[in-house]
């Protein structure tokens, strides 16, 4: 059993809720009623075949796109519309399918930038990186060169990111959204284009950053052995409705599920 799993799956209070959320673009209907919760401290999976809508649905949490209809709860608040930088302010970091970093700056100034939502001084005080911003800066400096040494980063901090390869990026992206100090983080693929080394060592520092910060962690991986490994629940999406919801073994026994991926190559 996976030190997530043993957590006991699905136990602790919900950090978000997901209620009969439709999202159309014009005839395409990304999302359909879809209703799941995500609690406190859990690892939670969302899987599908390609399409299903398990990028919408991200979109959807950390406010990129607005539900055509239903509602998100998060930490007690609902809400129809928020902005992406709200939800990042609320708590919600992510990374994304396709890395977006900033390619020619530092591994340490792109999670500085992460950072950078942390900060309170104005901009005034951080172009003369004086008085109060230089006392702000070398606290949040220290954050950012505790996550570079969590995620044994060190020797890249000066490395333009543009240069490393790609299971490097992927971890710089994930230092990113650490800066933050989300309450959930939201990962779209953590593992895609990794060899298996890189994907051990990926799935080592998601079990850590859930079990060392009590970070929440919503993420979405085509990779099973991966999904059934980490999560504590996952929900199934196909055709943009969840098909299944449950514990990785009550997913994968689901023939709804086992349907949904026959001859789909994963
Ligand atoms: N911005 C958009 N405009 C129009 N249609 C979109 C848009 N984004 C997604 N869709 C459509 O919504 C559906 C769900 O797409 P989505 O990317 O959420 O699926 P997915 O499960 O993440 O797929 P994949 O595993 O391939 O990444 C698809 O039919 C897709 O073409």
């Amino acid at each position: 059993m996976s030190p997530s799993a043993q957590k006991g799956a699905g136990a602790g209070e919900v950090l978000l809720a997901v209620e009969n959320v439709s999202l159309r673009f014009g005839g395409v209907k990304a999302l359909t009623e879809v209703s799941f919760d995500i609690r406190k401290g859990e690892i939670r999976a969302i899987i599908g075949p390609n399409g299903a809508g398990k990028t919408s649905m991200l979109n959807c949490i950390n406010g990129f796109y607005h539900p055509s209809e239903g509602r998100i709860t998060f930490k007690g608040e609902t809400r129809r519309k928020m902005r992406p930088h709200e939800a990042a302010r609320g708590g919600i970091a992510r990374t994304f399918q396709n890395v977006a970093l900033f390619k020619s700056m530092s591994t340490l100034d792109n999670i500085m930038a992460g950072r950078s939502l942390k900060m309170n001084t104005g901009f005034f005080w951080q172009l003369f990186r004086h008085g109060p911003a230089m006392r702000e800066e070398v606290a949040h400096r220290k954050v950012v060169e505790d996550i570079i040494d969590f995620l044994q980063i060190p020797h890249i901090r000066r490395t333009p990111v543009g240069r490393l390869p790609y299971g490097l990026q992927k971890r710089v992206e994930l230092g990113r959204a650490l800066a933050m100090e989300p309450d959930l983080l939201l990962l779209d693929e953590p593992m895609a284009g990794m060899n298996l080394e890189e994907k051990e060592d990926m799935s080592r520092f998601i079990i850590e950053v859930n079990q060392q910060f009590g970070t929440t962690i919503a993420l979405i991986e085509h990779d099973m052995g991966v999904v059934m490994d980490l999560s504590d629940r996952v929900v199934v999406l196909e055709y943009g409705r969840k098909i299944a919801d449950g514990t990785p073994d009550q997913v994968k026994g689901d023939p709804r599920v086992i349907d949904a991926y026959l001859g789909v190559a994963h």
